[in-house]
């Protein structure tokens, strides 16, 4: 028997983003990418991130996280999928923060109201060899890329940034005008990106409010993201084309984004939603190792 069978989880959105919340701070079972997979395959668990809480590495925290995409591999930041964790373990009305970790460092989360939450999601990495690209470039705030198959200009300068994992962000008039899921696979996987990249279009719509699309690396396209949202405010802030405290708007609905002054650190603040709550059919994991 798979040591996943029968184990319950919790069918959660942020803000539209699946997540799907598995807690195995009791065992030591590390998900493999094939049982991931395989959750992912089943219409009543499947994500677009899937949280693994272990238990703390570090005293003070209240778990650690792995975090699995819908392919398989494993990503060291979702921020959507942070704050139903957040909310998976405030719960029960005793507290209203907690301590989170993954291998990118630690995520304080504060709890605003029953379903909202405010993650702090660390400083942004925005040296070219910490996104991390393949080439160096001294200023990333805009890159040049080399792109055979992909005809629009305005595609060929994105900002980068790593928000525990890596972010491009391409700033466009129009979103709509662009054919998100036939471009971003290409721009996943550009040579750039050894680690490949979370591609978003961004449009500036005033020094208040973003309007975002993103194809997650791993996932592909998604009604929230909120690591490409923190992103996106942050280059938009070093572009000098916003003020450090921004709305961004998503297919799914809004989050907040404060890059703090006093520390740098991120805050992201959105919404969770609880959906059911399910067991794992053994049958799932037949083949999966
Ligand atoms: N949806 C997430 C980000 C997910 C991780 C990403 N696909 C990756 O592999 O980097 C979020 O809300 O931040």
């Amino acid at each position: 028997m798979n040591a996943l069978s029968n184990r319950p989880f919790l069918k959660m959105n942020g803000l539209g983003n699946e997540i799907v919340v598995l807690d195995l701070r009791e065992t030591g079972h590390v998900v493999t990418p094939a049982e991931a997979r395989a959750i992912a395959g089943d219409a009543r668990s499947h994500f677009d991130q899937l949280m693994v809480l272990h238990a703390p590495k570090t005293p003070g925290t209240d778990a650690f996280m792995r975090i699995y995409n819908t392919d398989g591999s494993e990503s060291a930041a979702c921020g959507n999928g942070t704050r139903c964790v957040a909310w998976a373990l405030l719960k029960d009305g005793t507290r209203d923060s907690l301590a989170l970790e993954t291998r990118a460092g630690l995520l304080p989360c504060r709890r605003v109201d029953a379903t909202t939450f405010t993650v702090d999601m660390g400083p942004p990495r925005l040296k070219w060899d910490e996104i991390p690209l393949a080439e160096e470039f001294r200023d990333t705030r805009m890159i040049e890329l080399q792109i055979g198959p992909i005809d629009a200009p305005i595609l060929h300068s994105p900002s980068v940034v790593n928000m525990g994992n890596p972010h491009a962000i391409f700033w466009v008039e129009d979103a709509s005008a662009y054919d998100l899921a036939r471009i971003g696979p290409l721009l996943e996987n550009h040579p750039i990106f050894p680690e490949r990249a979370n591609i978003s279009l961004a449009e500036v719509r005033s020094e208040e409010h973003l309007v975002l699309k993103v194809w997650e690396r791993g996932a592909g396209l998604t009604r929230a993201c909120g690591s490409a949202a923190c992103a996106a405010a942050v280059a938009a802030a070093r572009k000098g084309r916003t003020g450090r405290r921004v709305r961004v708007t998503l297919p799914g609905g809004d989050l907040l984004i404060d890059w703090r002054e006093s520390d740098g650190h991120v805050l992201m603040t959105g919404p969770v939603e609880l959906e059911w709550e399910g067991r794992f059919a053994p049958e799932l994991f037949a083949g999966a190792a």
